[in-house]
């Protein structure tokens, strides 16, 4: 169970976010749409635990994530709009180091993302696509019961995007809660709840 309550945050005089709330539960998909600069990616970094809200609180099963660290950790997994990912490293190095285990990636994960092929390849040689999936791997990597995604299929071709969609089914029939910014109109029609960002809100579409 998520909990957020109503989260503000300003850029100077720039009021970015001026009180979300909402609830989700195991197996929600929430979308939110908006126009571009209404602070959806800005929302989605606090979600995640990269930025801090002004104000505001947000829960995971019960525990406010602003008085530990941790609780962001071990409850969500995060896929920023730009890819996160170190180009002069392997795949395989990326996900070690994402897990912050160090080690191979387990066989579960590289199954999952068809990454056995490219494991010891360098990221700066993948397609942009295979980029975006090794991402989202890494957002996965510690299995987090909420995963926080950033436009996760912008830019990718209609089989890719087919590919990341399902696998977003099956992660929330697995329990999961997905949070997810998006200007696609498939990814709405897949959610359970879709949201607007308006004016630093969110209204319920
Ligand atoms: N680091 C920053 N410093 C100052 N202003 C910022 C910063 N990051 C974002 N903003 C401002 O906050 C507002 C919201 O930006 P944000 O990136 O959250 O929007 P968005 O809805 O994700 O946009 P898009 O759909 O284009 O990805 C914009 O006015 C932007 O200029």
């Amino acid at each position: 169970m998520l909990e957020v309550r109503d989260i503000q945050r300003s850029y100077g005089k720039n009021k970015v976010l001026k009180g979300i709330s909402f609830d989700a539960r195991p197996g929600d998909q929430i979308a939110i749409i908006g126009r571009n600069g209404s602070g959806k990616s800005t929302f989605l970094r606090i979600l995640a635990g990269i930025d801090k809200p002004a104000s505001g609180t947000i829960s995971f099963w019960g525990s406010r994530a602003d008085k530990h660290k941790s609780v962001f950790r071990q409850f969500t997994g995060y896929l920023p709009q730009d890819n996160p990912l170190l180009d002069e490293l392997s795949v395989q190095d990326n996900i070690s180091l994402w897990s912050g285990r160090g080690g191979r990636p387990s066989q579960e994960l590289i199954t999952e993302f068809s990454l056995d092929d490219i494991l010891k390849m360098k990221v700066s040689q993948l397609s942009g696509g295979m980029k975006r999936r090794v991402a989202i791997a890494c957002a996965c990597v510690s299995n987090p019961p909420v995963l926080i995604m950033d436009e996760p299929t912008a830019s990718l071709d209609i089989y890719f995007k087919k590919e990341i969609r399902t696998w977003m089914k099956t992660f929330r029939q697995g329990n999961g809660i997905i949070i997810v910014a998006t200007h696609d109109e498939l990814e709405m029609n897949d959610s359970t709840k879709v949201y607007s960002m308006e004016n630093g809100v969110l209204r319920h579409t």
